[in-house]
């Protein structure tokens, strides 16, 4: 990637994300992964923790004085001593093979308390001002818990606007070529042979990815959406939760565009990795609850990078996705992405079979 803009927020970012996978395939390749329940009765785990905490610990070092906003947060551990201590001692262990990369970014975190209080660090409030990094350590944890895919997410917001998006996805095919078929979703060997891929992108610059193992050797790539003209050839993925996206109402989307093929489900923003690719066309993430937010890190780097392949991510609105509100996504709801010639057709297919829900109150049908 040229070395301009962003050069070195991108390269600590993706080293950063390089060295916190490491820690979670080193926990999912384990029986006891820690696991929690937190009070939205969503897990988390050694990985979560782990993760966020050597990734902010690059960020503090790199850039003081930006703003994180992250998922995790460190009260669960403080209570739990076993737990902490487990964390812990996967996160010293945890360090790049390449030493002048490991001290690019930092000395590393002091003592546990050191941990606690860098995992905090996430608890920014985000907004439409100044540099603010979001951070999702493992996004997907119930795909990382039952073997399947999961994403290690991290973008750079400017003034509200997504400049620097990676996705580091350890379960992925390395290879950009490879198909996106039904067993992607399912039981994947932790990091296994021919997996692992890191994605990134700059504003302006395209997207590319890279091996996620081989990180700062390995050749970038530049990648791009589908080129597919038909919708009736595409592929569309969505979340293997039913709860995380109304599967009903993007099967009958998937019917009215005349899509035959079946949906593939995966979990996490290896979604959004995999058509940014050409692996697949369409994302659709409508939502089940009326009531639930949609959070910036389940997003920010998987937008830029989409956008940045030659994509489209758009609410079912057909409007951008705002990063600017807050760590919550207060004026999006539902998410269609798609390669930017097939979008319009699909929107409007979106908003067709919602529109005709007797129950549905957000599409504006003005848009249409
Ligand atoms: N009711 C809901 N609707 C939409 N997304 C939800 C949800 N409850 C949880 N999520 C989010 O869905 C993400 C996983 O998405 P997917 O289903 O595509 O794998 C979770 O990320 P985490 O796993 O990081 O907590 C979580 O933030
Ligand atoms: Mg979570
Ligand atoms: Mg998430
Ligand atoms: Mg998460």
């Amino acid at each position: 990637m040229a070395s301009s803009d962003y050069a070195h927020e991108l390269h600590i970012a993706q080293l950063a994300v390089q060295r916190a996978a490491i820690l979670t395939q080193r926990v999912q390749a384990t029986t006891s992964k820690g696991t929690l329940s937190k009070s939205d009765h969503s897990p988390v785990t050694i990985g979560d923790f782990g993760a966020q905490a050597l990734i902010i610990a690059a960020l503090r070092h790199n850039f003081h004085s930006d703003q994180i906003v992250a998922e995790e947060e460190a009260d669960d551990l403080r209570n739990n001593e076993s737990l902490r201590e487990k964390v812990w001692s996967y996160v010293k262990e945890t360090k790049l093979d390449d030493r002048e990369s490991e001290e690019k970014l930092g000395s590393g975190l002091k003592d546990v308390d050191d941990m606690l209080n860098v995992i905090d660090l996430g608890k920014s409030k985000g907004g439409r001002s100044g540099r603010v990094w979001t951070l999702d350590p493992i996004d997907g944890t119930k795909g990382f818990l039952r073997m399947g895919q999961y994403a290690l997410a991290l973008a750079l917001m400017v003034d509200g606007d997504v400049k620097v998006g990676v996705l580091g996805c350890p379960n992925l095919p390395v290879d950009d070529t490879a198909p996106l078929d039904a067993d992607i979703g399912k039981d994947q060997t932790s990091g296994g042979e021919g997996k692992g891929v890191l994605e990134a992108a700059v504003l302006g610059q395209g997207a590319f990815s890279r091996p996620l193992t081989t990180g700062a050797l390995a050749k970038e790539r530049k990648i791009s959406m589908s080129k597919v003209e038909k919708v009736t050839d595409a592929t569309f993925c969505e979340s293997v939760e039913a709860a995380h996206s109304n599967h009903g109402d993007q099967a009958d989307i998937a019917k009215a565009l005349g899509i035959t093929r079946e949906s593939v489900r995966m979990d996490s923003q290896a979604k959004y990795a995999s058509i940014a690719r050409g692996a697949g066309e369409i994302y659709l993430r409508l939502p089940v609850s009326k009531t639930y937010v949609e959070k910036i890190w389940d997003h920010a780097a998987g937008d830029l990078i989409v956008r940045e392949a030659g994509g489209m991510v758009t609410d079912v609105n057909g409007k951008r996705i705002d990063f600017g509100t807050g760590r919550t996504l207060t004026e999006n709801k539902g998410f269609v992405a798609a390669p930017s010639q097939l979008h319009a057709t699909i929107l409007s297919a979106v908003q067709k079979v919602l529109g005709a829900k007797s129950d549905w109150e957000i599409v504006e049908k003005q848009t249409l």
